[in-house]
Protein backbone atom coordinates (compact mmCIF):
# COMPACT_ATOMS: atom_id res chain seq x y z
CA UNK A 1 0.00 0.00 0.00
CA UNK A 2 1.64 3.67 -0.81
CA UNK A 3 1.91 6.12 1.47
CA UNK A 4 -0.39 9.39 1.23
CA UNK A 5 1.65 12.19 1.68
CA UNK A 6 -0.61 15.34 2.67
CA UNK A 7 2.94 17.75 3.11
CA UNK A 8 6.46 17.29 2.52
CA UNK A 9 9.43 19.44 2.84
CA UNK A 10 12.23 19.43 0.37
CA UNK A 11 15.61 20.29 1.29
CA UNK A 12 14.19 23.33 3.07
CA UNK A 13 16.78 26.33 4.69
CA UNK A 14 16.08 29.18 6.65
CA UNK A 15 18.56 31.98 7.75
CA UNK A 16 18.77 33.90 9.96
CA UNK A 17 21.89 36.49 9.00
CA UNK A 18 24.80 33.68 10.22
CA UNK A 19 22.49 31.67 11.83
CA UNK A 20 21.05 28.49 9.96
CA UNK A 21 17.75 27.19 11.79
CA UNK A 22 16.77 24.94 9.49
CA UNK A 23 19.47 23.07 7.07
CA UNK A 24 18.29 21.16 4.92
CA UNK A 25 15.16 19.77 6.87
CA UNK A 26 13.29 17.37 4.27
CA UNK A 27 9.91 15.92 6.19
CA UNK A 28 7.05 14.01 5.32
CA UNK A 29 3.61 14.05 6.80
CA UNK A 30 1.48 11.08 6.04
CA UNK A 31 -2.18 11.97 5.80
CA UNK A 32 -4.48 10.79 8.65
CA UNK A 33 -1.44 10.72 11.17
CA UNK A 34 -0.69 12.30 14.09
CA UNK A 35 3.51 13.03 13.88
CA UNK A 36 5.21 14.69 16.76
CA UNK A 37 8.25 17.00 16.19
CA UNK A 38 10.10 17.05 19.03
CA UNK A 39 14.03 18.22 19.87
CA UNK A 40 16.11 20.15 22.18
CA UNK A 41 15.35 24.23 22.76
CA UNK A 42 16.25 25.98 19.74
CA UNK A 43 16.93 22.61 17.48
CA UNK A 44 14.67 24.84 14.80
CA UNK A 45 10.70 23.10 15.12
CA UNK A 46 9.13 26.61 15.36
CA UNK A 47 10.78 27.60 12.43
CA UNK A 48 10.29 24.69 10.22
CA UNK A 49 6.27 25.47 11.46
CA UNK A 50 6.17 28.79 10.69
CA UNK A 51 8.23 27.82 6.82
CA UNK A 52 5.17 25.15 6.76
CA UNK A 53 2.38 27.63 7.84
CA UNK A 54 3.94 30.37 5.97
CA UNK A 55 4.76 33.19 8.66
CA UNK A 56 8.26 32.65 6.93
CA UNK A 57 9.85 31.50 3.30
CA UNK A 58 13.09 29.35 3.30
CA UNK A 59 16.05 31.03 2.28
CA UNK A 60 16.02 27.95 -0.27
CA UNK A 61 14.03 24.66 -0.54
CA UNK A 62 10.39 24.05 -1.23
CA UNK A 63 7.44 22.49 0.64
CA UNK A 64 4.50 20.89 -1.01
CA UNK A 65 1.19 20.55 0.33
CA UNK A 66 -1.84 18.28 -0.64
CA UNK A 67 0.09 17.38 -4.46
CA UNK A 68 1.25 21.25 -5.21
CA UNK A 69 3.81 23.79 -4.60
CA UNK A 70 3.40 26.04 -2.09
CA UNK A 71 7.10 27.34 -1.34
CA UNK A 72 5.70 30.88 -1.98
CA UNK A 73 2.59 31.06 -1.31
CA UNK A 74 1.44 33.55 1.47
CA UNK A 75 0.09 32.43 4.74
CA UNK A 76 -3.45 33.68 4.16
CA UNK A 77 -3.59 31.34 1.15
CA UNK A 78 -2.49 27.78 3.10
CA UNK A 79 -4.98 28.39 5.78
CA UNK A 80 -7.35 28.82 2.56
CA UNK A 81 -5.85 25.24 1.43
CA UNK A 82 -6.17 23.64 4.24
CA UNK A 83 -3.26 24.30 6.46
CA UNK A 84 -3.65 26.02 10.71
CA UNK A 85 -1.68 26.62 13.22
CA UNK A 86 -2.25 27.68 17.06
CA UNK A 87 0.60 29.44 18.78
CA UNK A 88 2.89 28.62 21.58
CA UNK A 89 1.52 31.99 23.52
CA UNK A 90 -2.19 31.94 22.81
CA UNK A 91 -3.25 34.56 20.05
CA UNK A 92 -6.83 35.04 20.50
CA UNK A 93 -8.30 39.14 20.70
CA UNK A 94 -8.90 39.17 24.85
CA UNK A 95 -11.80 41.37 24.01
CA UNK A 96 -13.91 39.33 21.99
CA UNK A 97 -16.04 36.65 23.54
CA UNK A 98 -14.71 32.79 22.97
CA UNK A 99 -17.79 32.44 20.44
CA UNK A 100 -16.52 35.78 18.58
CA UNK A 101 -12.66 34.50 18.59
CA UNK A 102 -14.01 31.24 17.19
CA UNK A 103 -16.17 32.96 14.09
CA UNK A 104 -12.49 34.41 13.19
CA UNK A 105 -11.56 31.38 11.93
CA UNK A 106 -15.31 30.56 10.57
CA UNK A 107 -14.70 33.40 7.76
CA UNK A 108 -12.30 31.71 5.88
CA UNK A 109 -14.76 29.31 4.94
CA UNK A 110 -18.07 31.45 5.74
CA UNK A 111 -19.01 34.58 4.15
CA UNK A 112 -21.88 35.36 6.37
CA UNK A 113 -21.73 35.84 9.69
CA UNK A 114 -25.11 33.47 10.58
CA UNK A 115 -22.86 30.46 8.86
CA UNK A 116 -19.40 31.29 10.64
CA UNK A 117 -21.57 31.59 14.18
CA UNK A 118 -22.91 28.50 13.28
CA UNK A 119 -19.67 26.48 12.15
CA UNK A 120 -17.93 28.17 15.55
CA UNK A 121 -20.63 26.73 17.93
CA UNK A 122 -20.25 22.79 16.47
CA UNK A 123 -16.47 23.98 17.01
CA UNK A 124 -17.42 24.80 20.72
CA UNK A 125 -19.31 21.86 20.76
CA UNK A 126 -16.33 19.53 19.43
CA UNK A 127 -13.67 21.31 21.87
CA UNK A 128 -15.80 21.14 25.23
CA UNK A 129 -15.95 25.18 25.30
CA UNK A 130 -19.70 25.80 24.45
CA UNK A 131 -20.24 26.99 28.30
CA UNK A 132 -17.55 29.77 27.84
CA UNK A 133 -19.10 30.62 23.99
CA UNK A 134 -20.14 34.26 26.12
CA UNK A 135 -17.01 34.61 27.74
CA UNK A 136 -14.46 37.05 27.02
CA UNK A 137 -11.15 35.44 26.54
CA UNK A 138 -9.27 37.14 28.70
CA UNK A 139 -11.01 35.76 31.05
CA UNK A 140 -10.41 32.18 30.56
CA UNK A 141 -8.00 29.84 32.42
CA UNK A 142 -4.56 29.26 30.97
CA UNK A 143 -6.16 25.79 29.59
CA UNK A 144 -9.05 27.33 28.33
CA UNK A 145 -7.00 29.14 26.33
CA UNK A 146 -4.96 26.86 24.81
CA UNK A 147 -7.99 24.83 23.90
CA UNK A 148 -9.09 28.02 22.81
CA UNK A 149 -6.07 27.99 19.90
CA UNK A 150 -7.24 24.56 18.79
CA UNK A 151 -10.82 26.15 18.65
CA UNK A 152 -10.10 28.87 16.25
CA UNK A 153 -7.77 26.99 14.31
CA UNK A 154 -10.48 24.02 13.81
CA UNK A 155 -13.45 26.54 12.83
CA UNK A 156 -10.67 27.34 9.66
CA UNK A 157 -11.40 23.71 8.90
CA UNK A 158 -8.07 22.74 8.04
CA UNK A 159 -6.74 19.16 6.51
CA UNK A 160 -3.19 19.68 8.21
CA UNK A 161 -3.53 21.20 12.30
CA UNK A 162 0.18 22.19 13.75
CA UNK A 163 -0.33 22.55 17.71
CA UNK A 164 2.44 24.50 18.94
CA UNK A 165 3.12 23.09 22.35
CA UNK A 166 -0.74 23.28 23.02
CA UNK A 167 -0.32 20.23 26.08
CA UNK A 168 3.09 22.21 27.66
CA UNK A 169 2.33 23.56 31.32
CA UNK A 170 -0.95 21.88 31.78
CA UNK A 171 -1.59 19.26 34.87
CA UNK A 172 -1.66 15.96 34.21
CA UNK A 173 -5.23 15.44 34.37
CA UNK A 174 -5.14 18.76 31.94
CA UNK A 175 -3.18 17.71 29.70
CA UNK A 176 -4.98 13.97 29.28
CA UNK A 177 -7.89 15.90 28.54
CA UNK A 178 -5.59 18.02 25.52
CA UNK A 179 -4.65 14.28 24.36
CA UNK A 180 -8.63 12.81 23.68
CA UNK A 181 -9.25 16.28 22.37
CA UNK A 182 -6.44 15.88 19.61
CA UNK A 183 -7.45 12.27 18.87
CA UNK A 184 -10.43 13.14 18.15
CA UNK A 185 -9.18 16.17 15.88
CA UNK A 186 -7.28 13.17 13.92
CA UNK A 187 -10.08 10.88 14.20
CA UNK A 188 -12.30 13.48 12.25
CA UNK A 189 -10.10 13.10 9.61
CA UNK A 190 -7.50 15.87 9.93
CA UNK A 191 -3.97 15.19 10.30
CA UNK A 192 -2.08 16.55 13.01
CA UNK A 193 1.60 17.98 13.42
CA UNK A 194 2.50 18.42 16.91
CA UNK A 195 5.45 20.41 18.80
CA UNK A 196 5.72 19.10 22.58
CA UNK A 197 8.66 18.96 24.87
CA UNK A 198 6.99 16.37 27.23
CA UNK A 199 7.79 12.91 26.25
CA UNK A 200 5.30 10.94 28.72
CA UNK A 201 2.75 12.70 26.97
CA UNK A 202 3.81 12.69 23.38
CA UNK A 203 5.20 9.39 22.73
CA UNK A 204 1.88 7.54 23.87
CA UNK A 205 -0.23 9.86 21.39
CA UNK A 206 2.10 10.22 18.01
CA UNK A 207 2.24 7.18 15.32
CA UNK A 208 5.23 8.91 14.10
CA UNK A 209 7.77 11.23 15.85
CA UNK A 210 10.87 13.36 13.85
CA UNK A 211 13.76 14.69 15.82
CA UNK A 212 15.20 18.11 14.89
CA UNK A 213 18.40 18.61 16.27
CA UNK A 214 20.38 22.06 15.59
CA UNK A 215 18.49 22.96 13.00
CA UNK A 216 18.54 19.47 10.92
CA UNK A 217 16.78 15.95 11.32
CA UNK A 218 18.45 14.14 13.59
CA UNK A 219 15.87 10.84 13.67
CA UNK A 220 12.60 9.80 12.32
CA UNK A 221 10.14 6.72 13.37
CA UNK A 222 8.03 5.06 15.59
CA UNK A 223 8.32 6.56 18.96
CA UNK A 224 9.60 3.79 20.25
CA UNK A 225 12.84 3.42 17.65
CA UNK A 226 13.39 7.09 17.95
CA UNK A 227 13.52 6.89 21.57
CA UNK A 228 15.81 4.31 21.28
CA UNK A 229 17.84 6.30 18.56
CA UNK A 230 21.68 7.08 20.77
CA UNK A 231 21.88 9.84 18.58
CA UNK A 232 18.26 11.08 20.20
CA UNK A 233 19.66 10.06 23.35
CA UNK A 234 22.63 12.01 22.98
CA UNK A 235 21.15 15.38 21.91
CA UNK A 236 19.05 14.98 24.71
CA UNK A 237 21.03 14.34 27.41
CA UNK A 238 24.40 14.42 26.67
CA UNK A 239 26.85 12.07 24.95
CA UNK A 240 27.68 10.08 27.81
CA UNK A 241 24.64 8.67 28.29
CA UNK A 242 23.90 7.68 24.63
CA UNK A 243 26.16 3.94 25.27
N1 LIG B 1 12.96 35.40 13.79
C1 LIG B 1 14.17 34.97 14.16
N2 LIG B 1 15.26 35.76 14.06
C2 LIG B 1 16.48 35.31 14.41
N3 LIG B 1 16.73 34.08 14.91
C3 LIG B 1 15.68 33.25 15.05
C4 LIG B 1 14.34 33.64 14.69
N4 LIG B 1 13.52 32.60 14.93
C5 LIG B 1 14.29 31.61 15.43
N5 LIG B 1 15.58 31.99 15.48
C6 LIG B 1 16.70 31.17 15.94
O1 LIG B 1 16.64 29.93 15.24
C7 LIG B 1 17.01 28.86 16.10
C8 LIG B 1 15.88 27.87 16.14
O2 LIG B 1 14.80 28.46 16.87
P1 LIG B 1 13.36 27.79 16.97
O3 LIG B 1 12.51 28.73 17.77
O4 LIG B 1 12.90 27.38 15.64
O5 LIG B 1 13.68 26.49 17.85
P2 LIG B 1 12.69 25.56 18.67
O6 LIG B 1 13.13 24.17 18.42
O7 LIG B 1 11.29 25.88 18.34
O8 LIG B 1 13.02 25.98 20.16
P3 LIG B 1 12.10 25.96 21.49
O9 LIG B 1 11.85 24.51 21.79
O10 LIG B 1 12.97 26.62 22.50
O11 LIG B 1 10.83 26.71 21.17
C9 LIG B 1 17.32 29.47 17.45
O12 LIG B 1 18.73 29.65 17.54
C10 LIG B 1 16.61 30.79 17.43
O13 LIG B 1 17.25 31.75 18.24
Amino acid sequence: MSIDILLETIDVTRRFGGLVANRDVSIRVHRGEILGLIGPNGAGKSTLFNLIAGAYLPTSGSIRFDGRDITELPATRRCALGIARTYQVPRSFDSMTVLENVMVGGFVRHASSKAARLAALQVLDFTGLSRTAGTLTGELTPPEKRRLEVARALATEPKLLLLDEVLTGLTPSEAQLGVELIRRVRDAGITVVMVEHVMQIVMPLVDRAIVLNLGTVLASGSPADVVRDPAVISAYLGTRHAA
